[in-house]
């Protein structure tokens, strides 16, 4: 990626991840899914579109989701400190070069005034402040179910240039909390947040830019794996494509589901705090058979291979730009036993036999 201008005004004050977008094509297989399975609570519906909220959000959404022709990101959108934020979304970008766009109140519903830019990564990300406040269903356990979820908990974007990515969020204020790299130093994925969490953000190098995935967050790990049994009793085991598990990388208790179009959701709970200045960045050699799956369980090729397609603001989809550098499945096939369980222990360190 070309280096982008220091704009010379002060980026926009993001607080956190607060929605996704996303293009599906049957509207009431997504019901199905998101609501009939997910537990996530409908905010407003209508024949083309799905408004949906976890059990402890009051903003009217955190997912929309939208009947149309191609399965997609429409949007991320992240919450600023309060709504005179905009006018530093708009100068910020404008310095940048990118595309900006201004959207009334209530262009979403549920929303206030926006503004959606196209970001240097070819991302459609929006920044609000004002959105609707509705029933917050945290003491509501008449209506949550055994596997409730609580909040949106961050956004994972594959992009092929990570080290320019990480440039790019730490210009908006995003710290790096863990990432993934080789001893040649070539970056394949890194975790950065603006809330006090391991991330609001996920960057994973491959072509781009596509949306690997949205993360909710419970509070317990019963509730992940009653999500796994529901789905065992609906059939739809298919629908689990990596996990239950124990992540390395933010040691958080994990589920990645796909749904009805193949957008990939993640399930989690327990990473840790991370909002003092000094919060060290931990960082895991690629090669390390226990980054991603604490365990040394396999990552599923599926889960480095496919990711969702991307659309700009005019909703066409964004063409991809491909990674040049090493690729973390080619290197080594994840957390698959062809990588170290024990570094410098090459006799008995892995898992499965020995591939790097
Ligand atoms: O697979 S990783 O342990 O790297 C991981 C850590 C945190 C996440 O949110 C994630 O999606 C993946
Ligand atoms: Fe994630």
């Amino acid at each position: 990626m070309p280096a982008l201008p220091t704009p010379s005004v002060t980026p926009p004050d993001v607080i956190r991840a607060a929605y996704a977008e996303l293009i599906v094509s049957d509207i009431a297989a997504s019901r199905a899914f998101y609501v009939g399975v997910l537990g996530l609570v409908v905010t407003y519906e209508d024949d083309d579109t799905l408004y949906l909220r976890a059990f402890e959000e009051y903003l009217h959404h955190s997912l929309i989701l939208r009947r149309g022709p191609v399965p997609a990101l429409a949007a991320l959108a992240y919450r600023v400190r309060s709504a005179g934020e905009l006018d530093a979304a708009v100068a910020y970008y404008e310095q940048l070069g990118v595309r900006v766009e201004r959207r009334a109140a209530g262009a979403t519903r549920g929303v206030g005034e926006a503004v959606r830019i196209e970001d240097p990564l070819g991302f459609p990300i929006e920044f609000f402040y004002d959105s609707e406040h509705v029933e917050r269903f945290t003491r509501r356990y008449d209506v949550q179910g055994a596997g409730a979820i609580s909040r949106l908990d961050h956004f994972n974007i594959v992009t092929p240039d990570v080290p320019a990515a990480r440039d790019y969020y730490e210009g908006l204020g995003f710290r790096v909390s863990e990432d993934i790299k080789d001893d040649e130093d070539v970056v394949y994925a890194a975790w950065m947040h603006r809330k006090a969490t391991v991330h609001d953000v996920a960057l994973t190098g491959g072509d781009g830019p596509r949306m690997h995935h949205i993360a909710f967050a419970t509070h317990e790990r019963s509730q992940i794996l009653h999500l796994c049994d529901h789905l065992g009793a609906l059939r739809q085991s298919d629908r689990i494509e990596r996990g239950p598990g124990r992540h390395g990388v933010s040691n958080a208790f994990y589920l990645y589901l796909l749904d009805p179009d193949g957008h990939r959701i993640e399930i989690y709970t327990h990473d840790y705090y991370t909002g003092d200045p000094d919060n060290p960045v931990v960082t895991w050699d690629v090669h390390d058979n226990q980054r991603r799956d604490w365990w040394g369980n396999p990552v599923v090729p599926s889960w480095y291979a496919n990711a969702s397609t991307v659309l700009d603001l005019d909703g066409e989809p964004v063409a991809l730009t491909h990674r040049t550098e090493a690729r973390e499945s080619e290197v080594t096939i994840g957390a698959d036993g062809f990588s170290y369980t024990r570094k410098n222990d090459a006799e008995l360190g892995f898992k499965l036999g020995s591939q790097v």
